[in-house]
């Protein structure tokens, strides 16, 4: 699992009690996963489709840093399947654990398609790859 993204718990996060709101993380899990699947689909039309159980485990308090992980599960036909984990950026203090999110890769009308992707990858990879694949087309030509 890979911790990309921090956030720095601030008032407006917070819920009645003055921990942090669950509504507040989900949708930050929620943008996380789907980031996380655009870059990995190289498709921006990713939609959530089915996000298991989820266990929150310990709060977060106001001026904490937390950091959001998310892990591969499964790369379907059209769908991705993710894991979450939330933990205390100091601490490591787990905050909320998530099993599996699903999401789906759509076409430009709006439904399910192959992906082909099958395993992780890096954008530097890509980067790289490409610009070698170009040096070799100009060698070869
Ligand atoms: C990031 C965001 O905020 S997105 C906003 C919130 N999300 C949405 O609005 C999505 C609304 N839902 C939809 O538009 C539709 O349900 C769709 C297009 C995502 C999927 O439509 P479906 O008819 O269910 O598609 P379909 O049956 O072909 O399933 C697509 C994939 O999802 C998987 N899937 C569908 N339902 C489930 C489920 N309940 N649990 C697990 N996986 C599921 C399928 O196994 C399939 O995966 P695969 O192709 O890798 O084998």
């Amino acid at each position: 699992m890979r911790f990309h993204t921090r956030k720095w718990v601030k008032p407006e996060d917070l819920n009645a009690n003055g921990t942090l709101f669950g509504g507040k993380l989900l949708a930050w899990i929620d943008e996380e996963a789907a980031l996380y699947s655009i870059i990995q689909l190289e498709n921006n039309f990713v939609v959530t489709k089915y996000i298991s159980e989820i266990n929150f485990v310990s709060s977060a308090k106001q001026g904490d840093v937390i950091e959001i992980g998310i892990g591969v599960v499964k790369f379907g036909n059209s769908s991705i399947t993710l894991c979450c984990e939330v933990r205390n950026k100091m601490t490591r203090q787990t905050i909320i654990t998530i099993d599996k999110i699903i999401m789906v890769n759509l076409d430009k009308d709006g439904k399910p398609a192959a992906h082909g992707k099958k395993q992780i990858e890096f954008v530097h990879e890509r980067l790289e790859r490409s610009k070698n694949d170009k040096v070799k087309g100009e060698k070869e030509n």
